[in-house]
C-alpha cells in the first residue's frame, strides 16, 4: 500500500547573502554541501498497518511526511502512495491521504479563530466533499469519542492549545482516508489527553481499517500503538515489530535495571565490577538500590545481595526506548 523505494532528499544548502560580494562568491564558487535529510530509504506498510517512523531529532520524519503530500520532492528515489508516487502522481491520491503535522498547528490556518468547532469541522467536510448528513454524523462521532462534545459551540479561539489539537485529530474520522499520515500527533498533549489521542488512533485502524503512519519522540507511545516501526537517522538502522525488536535486543545486549529494596545499610564495594552504575537512596531504615548491569551478571548480583535483608526486587525488563538509545547511539 505505501512504498518507499530508494527514497533520498538532500536539501540545498544555506545561502547567507547574495549581496555581500563573498557570499556570492562563494556561492558561485566552491560546490557548497547539501544538507541530507533522507538517504535510501526502504521500506513498505501494508494496509491498515500503524506504522512507526522513529527518529532522533533531525533523522528525516518531517520530510518523509512532507514528501507523501508533494511538499518536498525528493532528490532521487520514490514514494508510492497505493501504487501513485506521492509527488508526479499526487493527483490521484490527494482525496485519498490526510496527514496531521502535531508540531505545527494550524500550519495551513486550517481552522478559523472565531467561529466555533463545529461550524469549522463542517467547512472542512465541506471542502472534502462529505454529503451534509454523513458529515454531522461523523462529527457528532469525533467530538463524543474525542472528548470534546461540550466544545462544539465554542469558538476555536477559546479552545486551550490541547483541545485545539484534538479538533485536529478530530479530522481523520471525518474525512476518512485512506492513509493518513500523523507525524507527532500528541506532541503537547497531557497524559490524559495523549491517552484519548491513543485510543481515538486504535479506532482508527481497528474500525475504519485506515493505514497510518506515526512519527514520535514517544517511544511508549510507539510500543503502545504500532505494529511494526522502522528506527532510521536519515538512513535505515531497523525495522520489525516492538516486540521483536525488544526481543532481539535483550537476547544481544540485556542492559537489565534492578531495583532493590533493603533493610539496613548496603555497601556500594559490594557490585564493584559487576554493576554499570549504582544509586543508592537512603530513607530511615530502609535503602534503595537502582543497579544497571548485563544479563550475565545476574547471578552475581543475586548471590551479593542473598547477604543483605531484602524486601523488594524489581527487575525492569527492556523497552523499546532501550532498543531506540542503542541502536541511534552505534
Ligand atoms: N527546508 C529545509 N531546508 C534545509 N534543510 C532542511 C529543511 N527542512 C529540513 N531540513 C534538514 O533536513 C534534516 C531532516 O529534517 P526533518 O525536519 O525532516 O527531521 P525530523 O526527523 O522531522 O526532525 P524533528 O524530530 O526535530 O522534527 C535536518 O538536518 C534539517 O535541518
Amino acid at each position: 500500500m505505501i512504498e518507499s523505494v530508494n527514497l533520498t532528499k538532500f536539501y540545498p544548502p544555506p545561502i547567507k547573502s547574495l549581496f555581500d560580494l563573498k557570499s556570492l562568491r562563494d556561492f558561485l564558487g566552491k560546490p557548497r554541501e547539501k544538507i541530507p535529510a533522507l538517504i535510501d530509504l526502504n521500506f513498505k506498510v501494508r494496509e491498515g498497518e500503524i506504522f512507526g517512523l522513529l527518529g532522533p531529532n533531525g533523522a528525516g520524519k518531517t520530510t518523509f511526511c512532507k514528501i507523501a503530500n508533494a511538499l518536498v520532492i525528493p532528490t532521487r528515489g520514490n514514494l508510492y502512495i497505493n501504487g501513485y508516487d506521492s509527488v508526479k502522481e499526487h493527483d490521484k491520491i490527494k482525496g485519498k491521504i490526510f496527514t496531521i503535522f502535531g508540531g505545527e498547528r494550524n500550519l495551513f490556518g486550517l481552522f478559523q479563530w472565531r467561529v466555533s468547532v463545529e461550524k469549522n469541522l463542517k467547512f472542512i467536510a465541506e471542502l472534502w466533499g462529505i454529503p451534509k448528513g454523513e458529515a454531522e454524523k461523523r462529527i457528532n462521532y469525533a467530538l463524543e469519542l474525542l472528548n470534546l462534545r461540550d466544545k462544539r459551540d465554542e469558538w476555536y479561539q477559546k479552545l486551550s492549545a490541547g483541545m485545539r489539537q484534538k479538533v485536529y485529530l478530530a479530522l481523520p474520522f471525518i474525512i476518512q482516508p485512506e492513509v493518513l499520515i500523523l507525524d507527532e500527533p500528541t506532541v503537547y498533549l497531557d497524559v490524559f489527553t495523549r491517552r484519548e489521542v491513543w485510543n481515538a488512533i486504535l479506532e482508527l485502524s481497528r474500525d475504519f481499517g485506515t493505514t497510518i503512519i506515526l512519527t514520535t519522540h514517544n517511544l511508549k507511545e510507539a510500543e503502545t500503538l504500532c505494529d511494526r516501526v522502522l528506527i532510521f537517522n536519515k538512513k535505515k538502522i531497523a525495522e520489525g515489530k516492538p516486540k521483536e525488536l525488544i526481543e532481539k535486543f535483550q537476547a544481544l545486549k540485556a542492559r537489565r535495571r534492578l531495583l532493590v529494596k533493603v533493610r539496613g545499610k548496603v555497601k556500594t564495594d559490594d557490585f564493584e565490577g559487576i554493576a554499570e552504575k549504582v544509586n543508592i537512596y537512603n530513607q530511615n531504615s530502609l535503602t534503595y538500590l537502582e543497579l544497571y548491569i548485563q544479563e550475565e551478571h545476574i547471578r552475581e548480583v543475586l548471590r551479593i545481595l542473598a547477604n543483605y535483608n531484602v524486601v523488594d526486587l524489581q527487575n525492569e525488563a527492556a523497552s523499546l526506548e532501550d532498543v531506540f538509545t542503542q541502536l541511534i547511539k552505534c
